[in-house]
């Protein structure tokens, strides 16, 4: 099967202009097959705040109500992603921006309500990704670029953590791909010591995450992508890494592995 490269960047790269650029610029000269899914969660917390709506999260999710629906596809479907199309059109590296309502690419269902109500949050319906569409555009060197919207296929937009959609395409596309599914954001993998860049663990396995979240290690935004990338790799995705967006070709980092 073919190598196929799922890439996502975190909300801290996003919001440092000077390291989205460099990032960007290294993206573009990745050789080979590959997609793009970008977060921006700290964009979106400001831009709500400018506009003195109220940010509520719970377990690193965005509680979306009716305003924050609309912060957030501006945000996302529209500054952040239409500024990363732009840039890698500068660096001549041909993409195409998407929300999962674009080609109906990401149906979702909204996610029901249990002990906590996350208003316009969507669950993907894995199995309606739209990979004939993606493999298509792939095939023809157009690099997708999602942000973290997706749609009911009823008029309603959803907000979908980005780590969870990247997953889902990566599950997807492993099918018909052999994908490496890489987490960037602005630490060099997942620490040891939170404060201590060097203190990168070099392999986690579902053993060993167990004892790093209990010891409080492992913590926050660092559990559900952990969690989504075990996910992957038990649906047959090849490699899960999670690295600094500096170093996206080299191989250092965290790899995430099934033992
Ligand atoms: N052991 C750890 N190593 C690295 N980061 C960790 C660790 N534990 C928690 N984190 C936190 O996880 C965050 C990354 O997850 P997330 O919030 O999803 O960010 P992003 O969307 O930028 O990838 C880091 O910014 C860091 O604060
Ligand atoms: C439902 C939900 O939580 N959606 C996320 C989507 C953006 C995201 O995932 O951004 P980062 O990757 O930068 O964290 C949010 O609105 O924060």
């Amino acid at each position: 099967m073919e190598q196929l490269k799922i890439i996502k960047i975190g909300g801290n790269i996003i919001d440092d202009e000077n390291a989205l650029e460099s990032f960007l610029n290294d993206f573009s000269k990745i050789h080979g097959k590959k997609i793009l899914i970008h977060g921006g969660g700290k964009i979106a917390t400001k831009v709500s705040q400018a506009l003195g709506i109220q940010t509520q999260m719970h377990e690193g999710r965005r509680i979306t109500c009716k305003d924050t629906i609309d912060v957030v596809t501006m945000t996302y479907a529209g500054l952040i992603n239409k500024k990363i199309v732009a840039e890698l059109q500068k660096y001549d590296c041909n993409a195409i921006g998407l929300t999962g309502a674009d080609g109906n690419l990401i149906p979702s269902i909204k996610r029901p309500v249990k002990d906590i109500d996350y208003g316009f949050v969507g669950d993907v319906k894995e199995d309606k990704i739209n990979t004939s569409l993606l493999q298509l555009f792939i095939s023809k060197e157009i690099c997708p670029v999602f942000c973290a919207i997706t749609h009911d296929e009823n008029g309603q937009l959803l907000n979908t953590n980005a780590d969870t959609i990247a997953a889902t395409i990566a599950k997807s596309l492993s099918k018909v791909y052999n994908v490496d599914l890489i987490y960037c954001f602005e630490k060099n993998g997942v620490l040891a010591d939170i404060n201590d860049n060097n203190s990168v663990i070099k392999n986690i396995t579902p053993e060993n995450f167990d004892k790093l979240k209990s010891e409080g290690i492992i913590a926050n935004g660092m559990i559900p992508k952990l969690s989504n990338a075990f996910d992957a790799l038990d649906y047959g995705v090849n490699r899960v890494i999670i690295k600094n967006a500096q170093y996206i070709s080299d191989d250092s980092g965290t790899f995430i592995t099934q033992n």
